[in-house]
């Protein structure tokens, strides 16, 4: 495999995006880091988390990161394989917790763009569907395609998964 500083993995629900992304870092030797953006608040994330922690062995460290990502990003050792999962609800958290979204989206963006890495983010392909009908929603729909787009700009690699099948498109 190639050295890349930045890979970027794109799917829906369940598309089986997490397991690519794993795939990728662990193809570099171990420690990786884990970059979790998710808050277990619920028992049914709870249950979720629990499945993603089994499957990940002593190789991994995990850093609960429910905000400040450009800050997580930044104070990762050089060289370190980190795993950002997964970017979409980060910005779910974002938009929850009343942040500037774009001054949010800009400071993860000035970090993505340095020559580090090897880092692979994942996020959901969330805009496939008819508009939604509440402005919540629709807000999110668009801030997670712009986002998609920076981040997919700023990376070397975009691959988007179907059905648990990866197709490269970039
Ligand atoms: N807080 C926390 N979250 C974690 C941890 N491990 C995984 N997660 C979160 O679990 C979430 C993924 O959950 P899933 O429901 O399996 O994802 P999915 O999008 O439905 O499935 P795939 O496309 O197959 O990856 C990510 O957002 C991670 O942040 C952890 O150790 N701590």
């Amino acid at each position: 495999m190639s050295a890349s500083h930045l890979s970027f993995v794109l799917g829906g629900a369940r598309s089986g995006k997490s397991r690519h992304a794993e795939s990728i870092i662990t193809a570099y030797p171990a420690p990786w880091s884990y970059i979790a953006t998710a808050q277990a608040l619920d028992g049914e994330m709870q249950e979720r988390i629990a499945e993603h922690r089994a499957r990940r062995d002593d190789g991994w460290e995990t850093l609960d990161v429910p905000f400040e990502l450009a800050g997580a990003l930044s104070s990762v050792e050089t060289g370190r394989p980190v795993l950002i999962d997964c970017l979409t609800l980060w910005l779910t958290n974002v938009m929850l917790a009343d942040r500037d979204v774009e001054a949010e989206i800009r400071g993860l963006a000035e970090v993505l763009a340095s020559p580090r890495g090897p880092w692979v983010v994942v996020a959901n392909e969330v805009g496939l569907g008819i508009v939604p009908d509440n402005a919540l929603a629709r807000a999110f729909r668009d801030h997670a395609g712009r986002l998609n787009q920076t981040v997919a700009a700023a990376a070397d690699s975009v691959i988007l998964t179907v059905a648990g099948l990866p197709m490269r498109v970039k």
